[in-house]
């Protein structure tokens, strides 16, 4: 049995495998500028965020109807399940879709259906984060919260991701504000490859409760000292910062320094199909790589209940968190 955890930065559309990517092109007539799923995987060799981007946002030409992103979640959380996530805030990027036509209520609507069968199908509960492209104006951002109006019982969390760097967080100030006051929670990408300042513009200007990556703090140490004080997670991703070239070595990745400072850490897969491993795949590889013991490994799984956005379930959360300080490690080896 894998050791149980949270999942906090999972981009939904980066779950899209080559073999569903080819699935859904046969079935909505969609053809892809490749010939298999071979020569698809073989594109896989990026050179920092942008290049990922553009592949990433190409592929989504596939998902049209609600079975589409439906079948795409379902196929996440079955995965997820069986590398022991036991719950998921999963990030979706609606204005990827509108911009090719698909209307926000079929993103949605298909991904709840996956979602509402997720606790009896896989023993998962989930939440659903809408994310702003940060590349896009601040207006397209009000008018993807205007248009979300009708499904805002099916969302938590407002996000910020795409290309960051020149995308200060200042520039959504207001729409963080507008999402605030419909009630939904705030996280963002910050300090993933923008700078430390980022990091602080997310919290001190749209007052987010958590930073998605945050591992350019590491450049700060005030900043550092603040967020381990005010005890922000961070979702960090390093399976996601090895394949975009924030760091050359996964052996170089700060987490251990960053869990010995003192900061409330996470580990994540970000886009799982496309940066080779979802998050039971990311802990076993971290372990190795940093050679982590058995309790900061115990600590992260803990961290990610604990940074969850679980307040209506706490239940369910301290049910979880005892589920991981039972947790024995002897079972797992000997898989
Ligand atoms: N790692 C990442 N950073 C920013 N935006 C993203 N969208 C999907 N993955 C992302
Ligand atoms: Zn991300």
């Amino acid at each position: 049995m894998p050791l149980p955890k949270a999942e906090l930065h999972l981009h939904i559309e980066g779950t899209l495998e080559p073999e569903l990517a080819f699935a859904l092109a046969a079935r909505n007539g969609v053809t892809l500028p490749f010939k298999d799923t071979e020569e698809l995987r073989r594109a896989y060799d990026f050179r920092d965020l942008q290049s990922f981007l553009d592949l990433y946002y190409g592929l989504m030409a596939v998902l049209r109807t609600e079975d589409d992103f439906a079948e795409l979640a379902d196929a996440y959380l079955t995965r997820a399940a069986a590398q022991g996530v036991r719950h998921a805030e999963i990030f979706f990027d609606p204005q990827a879709h509108t911009a090719r036509g698909v209307p926000i209520g079929t993103v949605i609507e298909g991904l709840a259906t996956a979602l509402d069968a997720a606790e009896r199908r896989h023993g998962v509960s989930t939440r659903l984060i809408m994310c702003f492209l940060r590349d896009q104006s601040a207006d397209s951002a009000l008018e993807t919260l205007e248009s979300a109006k009708p499904h805002l019982h099916r969302i938590t969390a407002v996000g910020l991701d795409s290309a960051e760097a020149g995308n200060p967080p200042s520039k959504f100030r207001e729409v963080y504000e507008a999402a605030a006051a419909l009630g939904l929670r705030k996280v963002a990408h910050a300090g993933e490859e923008g700078p430390a300042a980022y990091v602080r513009e997310a919290l001190d200007v749209l007052g987010v409760e958590r930073i998605d990556h945050g591992l350019r703090c590491m450049e700060d140490p005030e900043l550092v000292e603040r967020l381990a004080r005010e005890r922000v997670p961070l979702t960090l991703c390093p399976l996601s910062n090895l394949r975009l070239r924030v760091i050359d070595l996964l052996e170089e990745h700060p987490l251990a320094r960053m869990m010995d400072a003192g900061l409330f850490c996470t580990v994540n897969s970000d886009d799982p199909a496309y940066f080779g491993g979802y998050v039971g795949d990311t802990f076993h590889a971290v372990r190795e790589a940093l050679g982590l013991s058995e309790d900061r490994l115990r600590e992260l799984a803990r961290n990610s209940f604990e940074a969850s956005f679980l307040e209506d379930d706490e239940e369910r959360r301290a049910r979880l968190i005892a589920e991981v300080d039972a947790y024995d490690f002897g079972v797992e080896l000997q898989e």
